[in-house]
Parts: structure tokens; sequence; C-alpha cells
């Protein structure tokens, strides 16, 4: 049993527990659950912005806690005061430390896209996304299967959220790959054995369709790389620990967009 099934035995009882408390018609009554949302492709798109997508990340599996003392909107504001096309927010508590909570801070404090970073298995916690105030959500082909990726990617444009789907290697992308998603992140990151290489990004790159957003993820900690991705045809790059891990991320974001 690797840390992704283990996360996922917990994520399906949690969603349970959350159903069973809050059901989806409740969540739909919620005050934003009625915004608009903002577009992902629009931002990436936007020349003004720097295509990084900065994670608020409290703790991770692979490193423990990363930063127990930032606020979120401290450090929010400052990514998108540092050009950010989006804000990654971690929700899953038990193992991330983080909270729907975070992304009602985090939306009351930005204008821009904002993705609810969570272990997707079901419909449910994407209505759960719109109504916390997320634009965009998070799909993981190693936890999915085609079928799920396509339903669950168009319940999510049903409510108007974009879809990151996110796949680490060469026959995830293929048999993962759907119309019905707006991005493909790859992820150098190992989720089973947390080790990271760029190599996953840099060979991957060239098999996904110039008409999906390309994303980079995980374990970018200079701007040198982001010339690197950004030369191979990646449009955006998902950044957390490297500003998490610092005393102050406001000041480390503002540091890295100088060296773009
Ligand atoms: O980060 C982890 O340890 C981790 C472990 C198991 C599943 C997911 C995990 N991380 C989620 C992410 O994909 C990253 O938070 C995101 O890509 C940012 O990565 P980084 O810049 O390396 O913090």
């Amino acid at each position: 049993m690797t840390i992704l099934d283990t996360i996922v035995a917990k994520k399906i009882q949690e969603v349970a527990e959350s159903k069973a408390a809050v059901p989806a018609p409740v969540l739909e009554q919620m005050p934003l659950f009625g915004r608009d949302c903002l577009s992902l492709r629009h931002s990436v798109a936007d020349s003004t912005k720097n295509g990084i997508i900065a994670e608020f990340k409290r703790a991770s599996p692979s490193k423990g806690v990363i930063n127990d003392h930032s606020t979120v909107a401290q450090v929010v504001t400052a990514y998108q005061q540092a050009g950010v096309s989006a804000v990654s927010v971690l929700t899953d508590s038990h193992f991330f430390k983080g909270g729907l909570d975070d992304l009602v801070a985090a939306r009351a404090a930005l204008n821009i896209p904002l993705l609810r970073k969570d272990f997707t298995i079901d419909a449910y916690q994407i209505t759960e996304a719109k109504a916390y105030g997320a634009d965009i959500i998070l799909l993981i082909a190693a936890i999915l299967s085609p079928a799920q990726i396509r339903q669950l990617s168009e319940h999510a444009h049903a409510l108007g959220l974009s879809v990151l789907l996110e796949v680490h290697n060469r026959e995830e992308l293929e048999r993962s790959m759907v119309d019905t998603v707006d991005a493909v992140g790859v992820n150098n990151r190992n989720l089973h054995d947390f080790s990271v290489s760029l190599r996953h990004s840099l060979e991957l790159v060239d098999c996904i369709p110039n008409r999906f957003i390309k994303v980079s993820e995980s374990g970018i900690s200079d701007p040198v790389t982001i010339r690197q991705l950004r030369e191979a045809g990646f449009n955006a790059f998902l950044i957390g620990e490297n500003f998490m891990k610092t005393d102050n991320p406001a000041l480390a974001i503002g540091e890295f967009v100088k060296g773009l």
C-alpha cells in the first residue's frame, strides 16, 4: 500500500462524512456557489501574468510540516502582487494540514483563479469546491479511471470550473487525456515514492496536444528552471514548497519573480 492508496482510503471515508453532514443541495445554497468562476485559460493567456500557479502548502507527506506560521491571506496576497496566474490551496486536512476555510480565506483575498488542490474522487467534492470559492479543480490520473475523469470533468464544467488533469508518466497521459479537461499537468513528483525529477515534464511536454494548457508541477525551485520549462513548451508552473519553506513566503515570491 503506497501513500496514495492511504490518502484515497482516508478520502473515501471523509467524503462520506461530509456528504452526511452537508448534503450537496445545502452546498448549492451557499453564497460563493452562485459566483461566476474565473477562467484558468484566460489568466494563463494574460501576458501581464507570469504563468506561476503558486501554492499555499502547510505540510506534506514527503516533508512533514513545511510552514505553520504564515497566514493564507498574507501569503496569497503576496502571490497575487507578484503577478502569478493562479493560486493553489491544499484543502486536505489529514495529510497536508489544509482545509476549506483556507480556500474561503484565499478567495476573499484574490481576484485571480483559485485551485482547490485535493484528491478528487467524487462529484460531491467538486460541488464543494465551487461552494467554497474555487475556480479550478484537480483530477489525478493515478487514482481515477478514464470514465471517472470524463464524468468528473463534465460535472466541473457544468458548474463553470476549470479542470487540471495531473499525470506523472506517458501511460497515465495516454489513457487519461479527455477533451473535457482544460489543462494537463505533469507532476515531477512520483506520488508513490516521492522522488522528484524535471525529466518527467521534459519527456512528456510534446505528447500533450497544444489545445491544453501545459503545466509543470512540483520540485521547481529557481527561475532558470521556469525559463527551461517555458522553452520546452510549458505555459504554467505549479510551485509550493519553494516559497512556503522560507520564513517569509511573501518575500520569497517577490525575489523569485525578479529572476524571471
Ligand atoms: O508534496 C507531497 O509530498 C505530496 C505527496 C503525496 C501526494 C501529493 C503531494 N503533493 C501535491 C503536489 O502535487 C504539490 O503540492 C505541488 O505540485 C507543488 O509541489 P512543490 O512545489 O514541490 O511543493
